[in-house]
């Protein structure tokens, strides 16, 4: 899917310098949520963040899915990208997955991309039992564009913990995250621009243990 709207960083002539990845993790800060899931927020992870939300946004191929709710097919409020095979991806996306498989210790070989056109496309509550199936699992995602809240709470219910990644920042879910809390990227009443989100799977944790 072409996306028929001006690109908001600039373009791609801009002199925007190459973007690299802190590959020492320095600013990584891990919130235990309970005694066997966590959270790390790692900010400022990848430097020249806008020329790759810029490279994706123009190369990818968006996608519209659609799901069934209550008997009714709705399309999704976002557009997706898949890469099955990382060599398919755009180099840096490939940077991206080995510096992550390097420091987690998790072969990370396929990925999708969100795209949250403005602040009303979401991704409701959820665990990625799709692409996790083991007990315990690492699940990274890479935030590019506006930023937007990123929330986890217990699968049983009870209160939300809030992070708030900016373009370059990393999420990373832990332990027992995908089974025993959801997240979610709620829609917001206050204007903002286009995010991507950079969701880095594992063929690994696919298979159940
Ligand atoms: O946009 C994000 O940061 C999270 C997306 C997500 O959780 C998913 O696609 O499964
Ligand atoms: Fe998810």
């Amino acid at each position: 899917m072409t996306i028929d709207a001006p690109l908001p960083f600039g373009g791609a002539d801009d002199d925007a310098a190459a973007p690299t990845l802190d590959d020492t993790f320095a600013t990584a800060r891990r919130v235990d949520l309970d005694a066997h899931s966590w959270v790390e927020h790692v900010p400022g992870w990848l430097t020249g963040a806008d020329a790759v939300f810029d490279e994706l946004w123009r190369s990818a191929r968006w996608e519209q899915r659609r799901r069934t709710m209550y008997g009714r097919r709705v399309l999704e409020p976002r557009l997706t990208a898949e890469y099955r095979d990382l060599t398919q991806a755009p180099p840096v996306l490939a940077l991206v997955a080995r510096s992550l498989t390097v420091h987690y210790g998790v072969t990370y070989d396929r990925l999708w991309l969100n795209l949250y056109r403005h602040h009303r496309d979401s991704t409701g509550w959820h665990g990625d039992g799709a692409s996790t199936r083991r007990r315990e699992s690492i699940v990274p995602g890479l935030s590019l564009g506006a930023g937007r809240r990123f929330l986890l709470r217990p699968v049983d219910g009870g209160p939300s913990t809030t992070i708030h990644p900016a373009a370059g920042d990393l999420v990373v879910m832990g332990g027992r995250c995908q089974r025993d809390w959801r997240h979610s990227v709620p829609k917001q009443s206050t204007p903002s621009g286009p995010r991507i989100s950079v969701n880095v799977a594992a063929t690994s944790q696919f298979r159940p243990d």
